[in-house]
């Protein structure tokens, strides 16, 4: 069984507006609670840990029913501060080289299938694993002036997706590592690779979107409507 950290302390600064993005609704519910649901639809998620901005006045609490603990503490002003937050809040029954999801309160349209993927194969890894999309876009670096200073090779390279899947003290000592090295990684598997470790890439749907602009929300809107209809057929 498998506990969740759920960073949900952002503030949408590219989303914009004055609600920040992971308490949006749609379909009635914030996206935060799409995101939890997502992970509990599968019956190895534990619990979850809720991260929280130090000032948030909107977290009203959230359970599936199930009796399944979803529990919070107040994260810090990066992302990782809040991860590591995250994995000090959990309780002791998860241990120190149990395994522990991360995964962004602003990914609502995780997959079942790919959440049963990540947690199947990511065991079975000596380091862990993240859910990621090979790149199908060609890829420009532009220069200063909007032109293309060049195309960088796609062969080989991955969007990473969240969850991603690690043990807990291994994940904490190295986002602390980077953290006092003052390198802010933008996901755990980087801090993961400072240390020299290499995780395992589970390959997940595209649409596992970060909701981060308003075209995110009314992409993920649409995604919702038709796995709604589908469901329905
Ligand atoms: N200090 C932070 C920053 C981000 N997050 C969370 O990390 C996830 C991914 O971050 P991102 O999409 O960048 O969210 P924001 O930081 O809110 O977006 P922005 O960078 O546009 O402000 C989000 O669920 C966000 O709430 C967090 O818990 N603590
Ligand atoms: C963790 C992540 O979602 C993997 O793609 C991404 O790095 C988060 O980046 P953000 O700038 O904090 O949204």
């Amino acid at each position: 069984m498998t506990w969740a950290v759920v960073p949900a302390a952002g503030r949408g600064a590219r989303f914009g507006g004055d609600v920040p993005k992971q308490y949006l609704e749609v379909a009635g519910e914030p996206l935060v609670v799409h995101s939890l649901r997502a992970l509990f639809a599968h019956p190895g998620v534990k619990g979850a840990v809720v991260v929280l901005a130090p000032d948030d006045a909107r977290w009203r609490g959230w359970s599936d029913g199930s009796g399944r603990p979803v529990i919070t503490c107040t994260g810090g002003d990066t992302r990782a501060r809040s991860v590591l937050a995250g994995l000090a809040a959990l309780p002791d029954e998860v241990r120190a080289d149990g395994f522990v999801l991360v995964h962004d309160a602003a990914r609502p349209n995780l997959r079942k299938a790919d959440l049963a993927a990540l947690l199947e194969r990511g065991r079975e890894d000596p380091v862990g694993a993240i859910l990621a999309t090979p790149v199908r876009d060609t890829l420009k670096r532009a220069g200063d002036d909007g032109g293309i200073d060049g195309t960088e090779p796609r062969e080989r390279l991955w969007r990473a997706l969240t969850p991603q899947l690690f043990r807990r003290l291994q994940l904490g000592r190295a986002l602390e590592a980077a953290a006092a090295d003052a390198i802010e990684v933008t996901d755990e598997a980087m801090a993961m690779e400072r240390q020299g470790l290499r995780p395992l890439l589970v390959e997940g749907a595209a649409d596992n979107i970060k909701v981060t602009t308003p075209a995110d929300l009314a992409y993920f809107e649409f995604l919702l409507a038709r796995r709604t209809m589908e469901e329905g057929e």
